[in-house]
């Protein structure tokens, strides 16, 4: 009996040896079990935050995010990541508002819950729903699903969210690259989230994250430890604003966003690479 143990006990040392040796002989494999290791810990942990989810509020409700919150904060330190925020005061605004942010990959979501205001719900592509313990635990924390390949549907679901912003008392993240982009700079923006902050006449509040590609890099097969810089800047207001400024503070915000990026991830702006 002892004796099984023991060889059970050496078994387990040695595929964590030979796991480690991979990994370091191998990019490709340090970057998958990584990877795996992330999926792993968000399909394990939302299982188990699901019945605290059900326990404490009863179902789907923004007031969950508070508790996945608490959980997500925890996964940085198994990857090595830092956050560094500023700006944090700029989220004190009186009632609803859009955060709009740039999406790099699906690591965002630590740095999401890392700023994350309470009453706060994202937009997200309906195919989020169906990643098991992952999709129940979206939707348990309120998350408004879209259809991207349906715009008139899309439009349908962000006009009703811009009707019940006010009653619900809720701010509404949205990733207006509208895909994960990691590249080091951004997309150009979708106009939904500016045609639901000039509907609900409520502020667009801009976080950028700095760009990850020092420590993230799916096609080089690059994951390892960094620091990320997160800047929350301040609101820009919509009172007053009709469907025909939409474009104007698309552009506006994008611009903002842009700069701050290169900022942040110190790249040098536009101007200076013309130069
Ligand atoms: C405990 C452990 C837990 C572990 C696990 C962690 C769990 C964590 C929990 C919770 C976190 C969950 C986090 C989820 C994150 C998910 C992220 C994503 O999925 S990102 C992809 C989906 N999001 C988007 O796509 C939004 C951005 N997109 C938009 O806003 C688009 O505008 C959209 C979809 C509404 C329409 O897209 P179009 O591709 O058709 O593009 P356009 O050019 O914007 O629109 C076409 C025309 O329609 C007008 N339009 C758009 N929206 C309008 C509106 N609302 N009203 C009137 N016109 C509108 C536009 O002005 C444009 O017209 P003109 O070209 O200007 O003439
Ligand atoms: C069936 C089990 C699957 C388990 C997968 C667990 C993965 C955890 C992922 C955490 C949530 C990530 C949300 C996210 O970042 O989604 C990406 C979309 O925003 C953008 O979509 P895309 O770039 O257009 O594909």
């Amino acid at each position: 009996m002892e004796l099984g143990w023991l060889l059970w006990g050496a078994a387990v040392l040695l595929l964590l040896l030979l796991l480690h040796v991979l990994m370091e002989l191998s990019p490709a494999v340090n970057f998958a079990l990584r990877i795996g290791l992330y999926c792993l810990l968000c399909v394990v942990a939302s299982a188990l935050t699901v019945p605290a989810c059900l326990l404490v509020n009863g179902g789907r409700t923004v007031k969950n995010m508070r508790i996945i919150k608490t959980v997500v904060k925890t996964f940085k330190y198994f990857f090595g990541l830092r956050f560094e925020v500023k700006g944090l005061k700029n989220f004190e605004v009186e009632g609803p508002a859009i955060i709009v942010s740039n999406h790099q990959s699906i690591l965002d979501m630590m740095g999401l819950m890392e700023v994350l205001p309470n009453n706060c719900v994202q937009v997200g592509k309906k195919e989020l729903m169906y990643t098991g313990t992952v999709g129940l635990i979206i939707y348990l924390g309120g998350v408004i699903f879209i259809n991207r390949k349906s715009t008139t549907s899309a439009k349908m679901v962000m006009a009703e969210v811009a009707k019940t912003m006010a009653t619900d008392n809720v701010k509404v993240w949205v990733y207006p690259e509208g895909t994960r982009n990691c590249t080091g700079d951004l997309l150009p923006f979708k106009k939904g989230a500016f045609h639901l902050a000039v509907q609900a006449q409520v502020p667009v509040i801009p976080v950028v994250y700095s760009s990850f590609t020092t420590f993230y890099n799916p096609k080089k097969n690059l994951f390892t430890s960094g620091k990320i810089k997160v800047e929350v800047l301040p609101p820009i207001e919509t009172k007053g604003l009709t469907s025909d400024d939409v474009s104007d503070l698309t552009d506006k915000c994008f611009c903002t966003m842009r700069e701050t990026l290169f900022r942040l991830s110190g790249r040098p702006s536009e101007a200076k690479d013309s130069s």
